[in-house]
């Protein structure tokens, strides 16, 4: 088996007397696609900017792509991209022009830098805005170059912090298609995400970290799996969440949980819906806060009903 692409041991980091991270570690297997979740605070930015050499920690080892970053910083920048960091990328400049800097400045040729573009623009799906300048992109079309300018000198790692926030459900599944291919070429990618349904859909394994460490690992199916079994929900008319019950997903669990709607008479003609545990159940489940919700996040209300299968209340 290969050495992980990034090694984290009993990493601190403190704000004054705030302490927020206690003690991390972590191992992410080369190629593979990581989701580290966490309630708002948690200390997810903070942990992908100590590993992206953007912040000093207090104290612990970090290794990415073998090398140490204690004493070898540099090496460790030459290993990684961090989305976002393009975010003041020249808006007057078209997305060619920015891809074709980037490429000069990365130590490519003129001729290389052209083609380096050329294949980032056809890659990301932008060879139709190529020409246009980046001030007259969509959101989704200015991730989509902030990643391609990340990518120009093909980093082994790659550091992705919310990188679909605020994007419409299609960009954003455009999004994830291309952060998948990346992983299937060998990249190594650690995001973190505020959607439950990203880490679900996307990453291979999942680290939610919460008071300062890690406090659950696995893939999304043994993470779910840990929760329990199904969810009972009871629903009025209008398909508002009454209450839910987490059960064993047993007969006998399902019957007790019916048995606690049955005994008020006014839930006779509501309805009942069993659904499996959610990876916002999960969450709820291993850190005690549900993930923040905003209007375009996938994981609230409606998105959330896609395991649902009704049952006669
Ligand atoms: N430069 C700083 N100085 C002081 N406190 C900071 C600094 N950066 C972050 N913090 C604090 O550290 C804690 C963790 O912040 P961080 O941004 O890493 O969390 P997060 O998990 O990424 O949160 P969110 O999901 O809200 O982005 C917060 O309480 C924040 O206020």
């Amino acid at each position: 088996m290969s050495a992980p692409a990034i090694e984290v041991r009993g990493l601190r980091k403190s704000y004054g007397t705030a302490t927020v991270l206690d003690g991390v570690d972590l191992s992410i297997e080369t190629g593979s696609i990581v989701a580290l979740l966490g309630p708002n605070g948690a200390g997810k930015t903070t942990l992908i900017n100590v590993l992206a050499t953007l912040t000093g920690a207090d104290s612990g080892t970090v290794v990415v792509a073998g090398a140490d970053l204690a004493s070898d910083p540099e090496a460790v920048r030459e290993a990684i991209s961090l989305t976002g960091q393009y975010a003041a990328v020249d808006q007057v400049l078209t997305g060619e022009e920015n891809l074709r800097m980037l490429a000069r400045l990365s130590g490519f040729t003129s001729a290389g830098a052209r083609q380096r573009a050329r294949e980032m623009l056809d890659r990301f799906e932008l060879t139709d805005a190529a020409r246009k300048r980046v001030g007259s992109y969509s959101g989704g079309m200015r991730r989509r170059l902030d990643l391609a300018l990340g990518l120009v000198a093909d980093p082994p790692v790659v550091f992705l912090d919310e990188p679909t926030t605020g994007l419409d459900t299609r960009s954003r599944q455009e999004l994830w298609r291309m952060i998948a291919e990346l992983a299937e070429r060998g990249t190594t990618i650690l995001l973190t995400t505020q959607y439950l349904e990203e880490a679900d859909a996307l990453a291979d394994r999942i680290l939610v970290l919460d008071g300062g460490s890690i406090v659950a690992e696995g893939t999304p199916t043994e993470l779910k799996a840990r929760v329990g079994g199904e969810v009972v929900e009871l629903r009025d008319l209008d398909d508002s969440l009454l209450l839910e019950i987490p059960t064993d997903g047993t007969v006998a669990g399902l019957e007790a949980a019916l048995a606690v709607i049955a005994a008020d008479p006014a839930t006779a003609t509501l309805r009942v819906v069993v659904r499996k545990p959610s990876m916002d159940d999960v969450f709820l489940a291993l850190t005690g806060h549900r993930v923040a919700t905003d209007a375009e996040d996938p994981t609230s209300a409606d998105a959330r009903t896609d395991n649902r299968e009704e049952v006669a209340a």
